[in-house]
């Protein structure tokens, strides 16, 4: 494993933008000519030239699958011709074409204006995108690729007795001579968190992946890493502390603030894809129930219904005549019901309608619940200026 010492940047700076472009001029100066290195993306006002809109999904590793998935759930499914080929389209919206790309490279890529949307972890955006003003949050809660970034120290040694980052700071064994070190992939969050928190004598050091070996093998004393289940720590004999947790992370739909404004259609189809995540992912916790329920009327069919805790459903239940020809008279003593249920209480709900008279219970998942309202847009909107 290589591991390159990084100086910490305690300067108490929160941003690195905007990045600088270094202009080499070179050859003799009868044949002069610029050759210009982008050394980083840079603040513009402009905006790329083109007239497709540029989506960018992870191209691997752990949410690319599910990244798909949400949107095949969404009906957007991404048409790929094979998976080597890194630009697909989503046949549903027209004039988007979707760039297959790292996550991380994906918010770069939406700062320096060649993305205009993107879906990755936030703990990718927050570490790559620096607090760039640029890259807004439309979705800050796509339900799958939670974890969170966390500070974790070892069980053993002079650890044994520390269990939260003050008591870590406050340990004598850290001075300007020997600071604590630090292993992380997260160089940018990483000294952020330390000055926000006070710890002063700190040092980082970063590699690629394994970080978990870094306290055992004598390379660091602590390491700032993503944590899901926790495994990798624990067979590591490593421990999270109290107030050491950085962020909470899961998957996000970013943009970029000068294509939603500028670049014609942006705004469009962001409103479509994200009414349809808000649509799906509300859908993804309910049920549809319809059952048959005996009664005199539409009323005090409703009332039996209302009074059991869990069939509210979500505006109320909806009842609906059920009409039967009878002795040669049109009569409706039978009426329809349809109420929404949360998965969860669905076996709780389908007791309850039995309960109150209930038969022919009929269980459909759901694939949308569209609001009047979609309060995220109204928020994207609002964080616009719109
Ligand atoms: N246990 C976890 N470890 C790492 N990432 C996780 C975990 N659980 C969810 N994630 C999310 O998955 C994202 C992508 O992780 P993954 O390691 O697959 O890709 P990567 O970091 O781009 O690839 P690489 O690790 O090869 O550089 C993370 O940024 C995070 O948002
Ligand atoms: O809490 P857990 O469920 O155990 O997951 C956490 C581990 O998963 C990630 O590593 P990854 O699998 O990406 O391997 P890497 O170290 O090679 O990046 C992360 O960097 C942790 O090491
Ligand atoms: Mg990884």
């Amino acid at each position: 494993m290589s591991m390159s010492m990084l100086q910490p940047c305690l300067s108490g700076s929160t941003s690195s933008f905007p990045f600088k472009r270094t202009v080499l001029v070179c050859c003799a100066p009868s044949q002069q000519s610029h050759v210009e290195l982008v050394n980083g993306p840079v603040l513009d006002a402009r905006i790329p030239q083109r007239t497709e809109i540029r989506f960018g999904l992870p191209s691997k590793g752990r949410m690319a699958s599910d990244t798909l998935d949400l949107l095949k759930d969404c009906q957007l499914s991404v048409k790929q011709v094979n998976p080597r080929q890194y630009v697909a389209q989503i046949p549903q919206l027209a004039n988007l074409e979707v760039w297959f790309q790292r996550p991380k490279d994906i918010v770069r890529k939406l700062v320096s204006g060649d993305l205009d949307l993107g879906i990755v972890g936030f703990d990718t955006v927050s570490e790559y995108g620096q607090g760039n003003e640029d890259l807004i949050l439309v979705h800050d809660a796509l339900e799958y690729g939670d974890c969170h970034l966390s500070l974790a120290i070892p069980k053993y040694g002079i650890f044994e007795n520390i269990n939260s980052l003050k008591e870590l700071a406050q340990m004598p064994q850290w001075t300007a001579e020997k600071p604590l070190r630090v292993a992380t992939g997260f160089t940018y969050l990483g000294p952020k968190f330390m000055i926000e928190n006070g710890l002063k004598y700190v040092t980082f050091s970063t590699a690629d992946g394994a970080l978990e070996a870094a306290p055992a093998m004598g390379i660091a004393d602590a390491i700032l890493d993503l944590v899901s289940s926790g495994t990798t720590l624990k067979e590591n004999n490593l421990k999270e502390i109290k107030c050491g947790i950085v962020l909470e992370s899961q998957a996000v739909l970013v943009a970029s603030r000068k294509a939603l404004i500028q670049r014609k259609g942006t705004l469009d189809i962001t409103h479509e894809i994200l009414e349809r995540l808000e649509a799906h992912l509300r859908a993804v916790g309910q049920f549809t129930v319809t059952a048959n329920m005996r009664g005199s009327s539409a009323e005090e069919v409703a009332e039996r219904i209302l009074s059991q805790p869990s069939l509210s459903g979500l505006q109320g239940p909806t009842v609906n005549p059920v009409f039967r020809k009878r002795d040669g008279k049109v009569a409706s003593d039978y009426f329809a019901i349809v109420i929404c249920v949360p998965k969860k209480a669905l076996y709780k709900s389908v007791k309850q309608l039995r309960a109150v008279g209930g038969s022919g219970v009929l269980v459909s998942p759901l694939t949308y619940i569209f609001d009047e309202e979609t309060p995220r847009w109204h928020e994207l909107l609002r964080k616009l200026g719109l």
